[in-house]
């Protein structure tokens, strides 16, 4: 059995201003993002370094390999000053590779980000609302994330894996979702719902078919997880759903079609459906009233590829 060795720092909080802005972005009819001016480029950055030579820390308690997780964290935040790219995607490769660059004893580094955003606020300027380009606020909605795995091979250091991802898109739906036909045996208390408020958390990744578009360097090759978060609830809007299985297929297919370069696309959902206490409300021609669910909650992981699209165009041929 392989052994596990790793180790690493997690909550890098790296605050970079004035990066490159994010631009070319591909124009798609869901969404009006067209890029980020990257005046504020944030992220919380979590590293672990793998390598044989750590054994004897392990083992031993031989420190003489041993780069201090303090370091790491110093090399991070100082690379965040040298990096001339405009992604989370790109500055993680960016560091992972020099990781390996300055240790030789270093093999492999997986690094991961979780991108804080930071909110335009419009102030007034020449008789109308503009962006301030000071201030911003922070933000805790939705974050975008990313993923990158950096391996030595030979003389060579070789991106071996990536994925970006949408983290913690939190929407509710306050009609037009169902959820019926299920199995009813001697277990089943749930009612079925015809028309129930559906409140879902997601996570969503996406693989490109070539790191280079994931760099954002190339024009309209950069999926921007602000693109992947307006399909979903676009989606969401224009459906209605007979779960959240299918609901979460929907969105899939769609990322699928609007951005080509992309392989593959995985969600994680979770079911918060609020609790309905008043179906009817006399004063009110349709209003409910509800409050959050009881745990336990459930959830739904499904991944697709392009061969799901493909079936799909088969199947409505
Ligand atoms: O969209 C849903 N899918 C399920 O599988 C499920 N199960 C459940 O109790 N509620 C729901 N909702």
């Amino acid at each position: 059995m392989k052994r596990t060795m790793s180790y690493g720092k997690a909550d890098v909080w790296v605050y970079r201003t004035y990066a490159k802005p994010l631009t070319e972005i591909r124009n798609i009819p869901e969404s009006t993002f067209s890029g980020r001016k990257n005046i504020l480029f944030g992220m919380n950055v979590k590293v672990a370094v793998e390598g044989e030579a750590f054994f004897s820390s392990f083992k031993d308690g031989d420190n003489t390999l041993v780069v201090a997780t303090d370091s790491m964290k110093n090399f991070i935040l100082k690379h965040a000053g040298d990096y001339q790219g405009a992604t989370q995607e790109g500055f993680l490769e960016f560091v992972s590779h020099r990781f390996l660059e300055t240790y030789s004893h270093m093999t492999g580094i997986i690094i991961s980000g979780e991108q804080i955003s930071f909110e335009e606020l419009p102030v007034p300027t020449n008789g109308s609302f503009e962006p301030s380009p000071l201030v911003f606020r922070y933000s805790l909605n939705e974050q975008a994330g990313a993923t990158i795995e950096v391996k030595r091979k030979k003389d060579e250091i070789i991106t071996t894996n990536h994925l970006s991802s949408l983290k913690g898109l939190k929407l509710i739906k306050v009609k037009g979702s169902s959820f019926y036909g299920y199995v009813k045996d001697e277990y089943t208390t749930l009612p079925e719902s015809f028309d129930r408020p559906l409140f879902i958390f997601l996570n969503i990744d996406w693989r490109y078919n070539d790191l280079e578009d994931a760099r954002g360097n190339t024009p309209d090759g950069y999926v921007a997880a602000e693109q992947v978060r307006d399909i979903a609830y676009t989606v969401f809007h224009e459906e209605n759903s007979p779960s959240i299985q299918n609901l979460i297929y929907r969105i899939g297919t769609r990322i699928l079609e609007r951005f080509p370069q992309l392989v593959e696309v995985c969600f994680e959902s979770n079911n918060r459906t609020w609790e309905t206490i008043l179906d009817e409300i006399p004063a009110s021609q349709e209003g409910k009233v509800f409050t959050e669910p009881r745990p336990p909650y459930g959830f739904q992981c499904f991944s697709m590829t392009r061969d799901d699209l493909d079936a799909n165009e088969e199947s409505s041929k």
